[in-house]
């Protein structure tokens, strides 16, 4: 038994295309690979835990013996979003994929918007997030409507610059919004306030106060089951949004993905019993999604140093797992997430007969592992790897 979990979502950090990646659009894929091979770095820290093992990665070898358990894992919900990923990932089976708007959002939704707001709107496509506030920002300064667009993911977001629509002002239209979008008819899985500042196309910049609004998860998740057993479930960064805070004990908001390390390492200084959950999502935001793959190495480097002060504070009794929600392959068509393996990386506080476990059909075995490290009667498709883990323990 562990007495803290500490789990970490390198959001996007996808380890080539699943086996059903084509259904996606999106054979071939390879986030880790493909960035790797348009911008070379060294990740030493990620290579000790076995990261080029789970597979061939260019500069990323694989030591005769690595410090961690080391797998990847396949998605089996019928989506390759954010909040599939990580309620999979808590144990549960997205069967129904999310509603999406390639068309943009109906009329009669938008003349809800308007009529709730008071206030117009444009856009309303699928659309880069950078690259539609250059094509409507200025207008918005003008005429104060709000910035409507949306991707391949069931997500309706709202740009609006901070000078022109305060951010108070932002938040409540995005509440507003999504209660309207609970409404099966116009379902989206989240509304995402995108606040940016600037006074032309060329320097408006999108601010860190981007927030989210999820929808409930659709059933009772491993951090509700904690939560019921008294232990403690630590939300850092957009874990809390991503599950509207069902079953989030604690919760602390992150900047950026080394604001993210550094609370971490704050959180790794507490005493406290069950699982923290931390989101990075930097890698998919800013890079993945911008197809830079040198953003995304970049990114990737900064991680991998950071990985022995998290070590460094680990205690004798804890798991550290490094896992991700989806892909992103920054030199893939398009700015959409791609259908990816994730990797799967485990590492104890204390010494173990680290190897390659089993490779996993759902992210959910994480959510079964939790439970039965746990002693928690949880009910999963997944299927735990705690006795893989610590059959012979050293
Ligand atoms: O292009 P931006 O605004 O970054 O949007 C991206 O961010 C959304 C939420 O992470 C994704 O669905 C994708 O559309
Ligand atoms: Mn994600
Ligand atoms: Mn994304």
């Amino acid at each position: 038994m562990f007495n803290r979990i500490h789990l970490i979502v390198l959001d996007s950090v996808g380890i080539g295309a699943a086996p059903d990646a084509e259904e996606f659009g999106d054979a071939g894929t390879h986030t880790l690979k493909h960035t790797l091979n348009a911008f070379p770095v060294k990740l030493p820290n990620l290579e000790s835990l076995g990261l080029g093992c789970i597979d061939t990665l260019p500069g990323i070898g694989c030591p005769e013996t690595t410090e961690a358990f080391y797998s990847k894992m396949q998605e089996v919900s019928r989506g390759k979003d954010t909040m599939t990923g990580h309620w999979e990932i808590a144990g549960l089976n997205i069967t129904e994929p999310f509603k999406v708007y390639p068309d943009g959002f109906p009329e009669e939704l938008l003349d809800k918007i308007k009529k709730a707001t008071g206030r117009g709107i444009v856009g309303n496509k699928p659309a880069s997030g950078t690259e539609i506030i250059k094509e409507y920002g200025e207008e918005q300064m003008k005429t104060g409507d709000l910035i409507v667009y949306t991707s391949n993911d069931p997500v309706l977001q709202i740009a609006a610059n901070e000078d022109v629509i305060p951010l108070e002002e932002l938040y409540e239209i995005c509440e507003k919004v999504r209660e309207m979008t609970k409404d099966p008819e116009f379902l989206v899985g989240r509304v995402i306030a995108r606040p940016f500042t600037g006074s032309s196309k060329e320097t408006f910049t999108r601010t860190e106060n981007r927030h989210d609004y999820a929808l409930e998860p659709f059933g009772k998740t491993v951090l509700n089951a904690l939560e019921d057993n008294g232990n403690d479930v630590v939300a850092i960064g957009k874990i809390n949004d991503i599950f509207t805070g069902s079953g989030v004990t604690d919760s602390v908001r992150t900047k950026n993905n080394m604001d993210g390390v550094d609370k971490l390492l704050d959180v790794l200084d507490t005493d406290f019993n069950g699982l923290s959950f931390l989101n990075l999502v930097d890698f998919d935001a800013m890079f993945g999604h911008r197809r830079d793959p040198e953003g995304y190495s970049k990114a990737l480097e900064a991680f991998d140093e950071r990985l022995p002060e998290i070590y460094s504070k680990l205690r004798e009794d804890d798991l550290l797992i490094i896992t991700a929600d989806h892909g992103n392959d920054p030199t893939y068509k398009g700015t959409d997430h791609t259908r990816e393996y994730v990797p799967l990386l485990i590492k104890a506080g204390r010494d173990m007969n680290y190897k390659q476990i089993r490779q996993s059909n759902t992210f959910a075995d994480l959510a079964a592992t939790i439970a039965e490290n746990f002693n928690i009667n949880y009910e999963t498709h997944g299927d735990s790897l705690y006795q893989e883990l610590t059959a012979d323990e050293k």
